[in-house]
Order: structure tokens, then sequence, then C-alpha cells
């Protein structure tokens, strides 16, 4: 609220004005924006070359949707992997509480008891929240649980509010004030999530509409947040797009026309066009506070942002962990493959079993040299994962001594040479493989059992 105040004393007569110069533009037949959107072409990118100012605030965070979007996309997590990915999320931000939230469903009674049992850990981060079906009975519900805050969808484009609730603006509008009402009414901090906006009609609904919504704050003094929903992942970070698909666009919109302050806007990535987490980064450099992910990015269809880049982006913008240990997003990753069973492409960065392997002969000669040369930053450091090359028909003796050293964790003055003994007689057996048609990377056990042997022969321990 204090932030609202201090935006407003700066503001208020640019409000007044752009209040009065965007109202609701109640159109009769739905706009889909079809000069963008043509379904059978493939979507376009439009410019108009209006540049947005960067607008970082001083304060940045992160939340969390694994159990809500996450959970909307698999089968669902068991009360007790629920509550120990929670202490993951909590340990993961650190004390300052960089990943600040977390939402839960309320449906069912397996939803609830997750609930009850992660307020029980007594975290002040992730603070729980929840994501219910907009109705009294549910606020009630929300408010008896002692949760402070709640999602509610306020779907904004007209594919939604025409096609979808087949309602009017107006109606569509009226219905979500009324709603947002009830919910303020009952001493709840609404989370509006303004499903869809990269389709929406940004000047002639979601300014008006988000208006509304900072005078019933004003009202009720209760800060209501914004949640900007790039539903389908239609939005684009580039310099002059126009919008909506403009994530600075709509972000600028909303703080200078629609006198939404930093803290209570958050950004909600779909990874469809790969762009999830670049619209995050973007949503934080021109004005959102906060983004919401989900880890490893698993979401509906293509994924959501995936929390665990968003922690790298963090300290990549802000010169600082702040706190966040990002060893735990590997204890987490190995969670979720032996105990989840869900397997992590390896490719993936940050938790993919090849993230930091690299497997070229060339490259690994590199790494022998200086590891810092084909490694992203200190992985041992920050990830508990350090840097490995693997074996194949490129990887020449450099790859392999590199992969005896790093795997054997060698101290430095027992590392073996690329023209040892040991080296040169795997090396003879890996190009014997391949000679007889291998296709495929050596495997651990396989190296292991090969070097146990030769080690015997010549009578060396490593
Ligand atoms: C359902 C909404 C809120 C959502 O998750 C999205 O827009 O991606």
């Amino acid at each position: 609220m204090e932030d609202r105040k201090v935006f407003m004393n700066q503001h208020t007569n640019l409000l007044e004005l752009e209040e009065y110069m965007y109202p609701l533009v109640d159109v009769e037949t739905p706009n889909v924006f079809r000069n963008l959107f043509r379904y059978d072409e493939i979507p376009k990118i439009a410019f108009n070359d209006r540049i947005v100012p960067h607008h970082m605030p001083d304060e940045i965070w992160i939340t969390d949707t694994t159990f809500r979007d996450g959970q909307q996309s698999r089968a669902p997590y068991t009360t007790e992997q629920i509550v120990t990915i929670f202490d993951y999320l909590h340990r993961l931000g650190g004390p300052k509480g960089k990943i600040r939230q977390s939402e839960f469903f309320l449906y069912s009674k397996k939803d609830r008891d997750a609930v009850y049992k992660c307020m029980e850990r007594g975290y002040e981060f992730p603070e729980v929240t929840s994501w219910i079906r907009a109705s009294k009975k549910d606020f009630q519900l929300v408010k008896e649980i002692g949760l402070k805050e709640t999602g509610v969808l306020v779907s904004c484009s007209d594919y939604h509010i025409f096609y979808k609730l087949k309602m009017t603006r107006r109606e569509a509008m009226e219905h979500y004030l009324s709603v947002i009402r009830d919910c303020l009414e009952i001493g709840v901090r609404p989370r509006c999530h303004l499903e869809d906006i990269t389709r929406s009609d940004i000047y002639g609904f979601v300014i008006p509409f988000c208006v509304e919504l900072m005078k019933l704050m004003e009202e009720y003094k209760i800060p209501i947040k914004v949640r900007v929903c790039d539903t389908m992942g239609y939005g684009v970070n580039f310099p002059g797009a126009v919008i909506p698909r403009s994530i600075p666009g709509i972000i600028y919109g909303l703080m200078t026309h629609a006198g939404v302050p930093s803290s209570l806007i958050e950004f909600h990535g779909h990874n469809d066009f790969y762009k999830a987490v670049n619209n995050s980064t973007t949503a934080w450099l021109y004005g959102a506070s906060g983004v919401n992910c989900s880890l490893f990015g698993i979401g509906e269809r293509t994924g959501n942002t995936p929390l665990e880049a968003m922690v790298f982006e963090y300290a990549q913008l802000k010169g600082t962990l702040d706190g966040m240990d990002t060893r735990v997003i590997t204890e987490l990753a190995e969670y979720y493959e032996k105990e989840i069973g869900y397997h992590i492409p390896s490719r993936t960065p940050f938790v993919g079993k090849n993230f930091n392997v690299t497997k070229a002969g060339i490259h690994a000669d590199g790494m022998l040299k200086n590891e810092e040369i084909y490694n992203i930053f200190d992985t041992e450091k920050f990830l508990d994962r350090p840097a490995l090359v693997s074996v194949s028909n490129t990887s020449g003796a450099a790859g392999i001594a590199y992969w005896i050293n790093a795997f054997y964790k060698l101290p430095k003055e027992r590392q073996v040479d690329k023209n040892s003994q040991l080296v040169c007689k795997v090396k003879d057996w890996v190009d014997k493989e391949y000679e007889e048609g291998r296709v495929t990377v050596l495997t651990d056990e396989e190296l292991i059992e090969r070097i146990n042997t030769i080690c015997e022969e010549l009578h060396i321990t490593l």
C-alpha cells in the first residue's frame, strides 16, 4: 500500500488524465487481432518502434506455481512430495525469501492437507497462497484456512470474454469487479490473473479494468496484485514490438496508465515459442517485481518459466544471489528423478545430466588446460556438478584424461596426463570400439571396468 501511495503522489495528475483517456471500449464483436493472429498462419510480430524505458524495481523476486500450473499438466504430487518440495523451495529462496510465494489448489481434501502441512512448517517464505474458483464460498474457505492471498481468474482477451464466458467486455468487467469485491470484503488479498493478456485489448480493456482495481484497492486499503499471464506464450521482448505481444509495452501501460506499482505486478510466462525465460527477465527489467515460475518449467503444454532459470537470471541482473542456495537446485533435480520418477531431458540448462558435459575432443583439450574455457561458471561450487567430458570417438586422449581426472576427483598432484600409459591404453580400446562400428557414447560403467583392468595390468591405482 505504501508503494502505491508514493506512486500516486508522483503520478496523480497523470493518472486522472489517463483514466479519462482510457475508458472501457465495449465492442460489439470480439477483437481477436486478426492482423497478428490468423489461426491458419503462423502468428506475426509487428513493430511500431516505440521504445519503452527500462524500469527495474529495486527489489525483485520469484514466486512459484509448481503446485498449481505445474500440477495441471502432470499426475498430482502426493502430500508428502509437496511438503518435501516446499521445504526445498524454502531452502533455495534463502534467508531473504527470494522465492516469495507458492500457490496451491484448495479443491480436494488432499489439496487442503498439503496446504495445512506446508503452513505448519511455519516458514515466512514461501508464503502459502491459494488458487480458487472465484465464489463467495471459496473465499470463505481461503479465510478459514488462514491464507492472506488468493489467485482469482480474470481472463482478459476477447477470445476468453466472448468465446468462453459468452459475455461482453462490460459484463466481464462488472462480474470480475464484483468477485474481487467479495474477496476484499472478507479481508483476503486478491491476485488478479489476467489470463491471455498477450491477445487482449490492452487500452480498451486491460487498462480500464486495472484502473478500477486500483480504485478498489484505495477503497478497501488492501493490496490488489495484477498477474500478467502470457497464457499462450505469444509475448515478445523485442524493443519496438507492438502490444499486446510486447511485454515491455504491457508492463509500461499497467504502471503508467493504470497506476499499478511494480510491487503489485507479477509476470507469468509460458514457453510455447521458447520465450518464457527471456520474457520473464524482460518483465523484471521493465517494472514487474515478481516473476511466477514452476520447477523445471513443468506446466501446461510446453510449460512455464523454469524457476531454476530465474534464480540465475536474478544473479546475473543483480550481481548477487542474495542468499539463494543454488545447490538445492541439484538436490531438487535428483529428488524429481529418483523419487518422483520425472525424467529431466539431458540437455536442460543447470539440471540436465549433460548440461556441463563437453563431448568433442577438441573442446575437452581446452577443458584440460583450463575448465573455464568450456564451462559457464564454477558449476561445482554453485550446483555441486563439476564440469565433465564424456568419452566418444571424438574425445581424443585429452578428453579421456579429463574424464579420468574429473570422474575420480583426482587432486592436482595425482592427475593423469594425456600422454600417460593409462590414457594411451584406454584410448586404444576406445578407438577399437568405434572402428568396430560402435555409434554410442561410452558409459561410465564401461569406462570404469576398462580402467580397472588397465590399472591392474600397469600395477597402478588411481
Ligand atoms: C489460468 C491462468 C491464470 C494461467 O495460468 C495462465 O494464464 O497461464
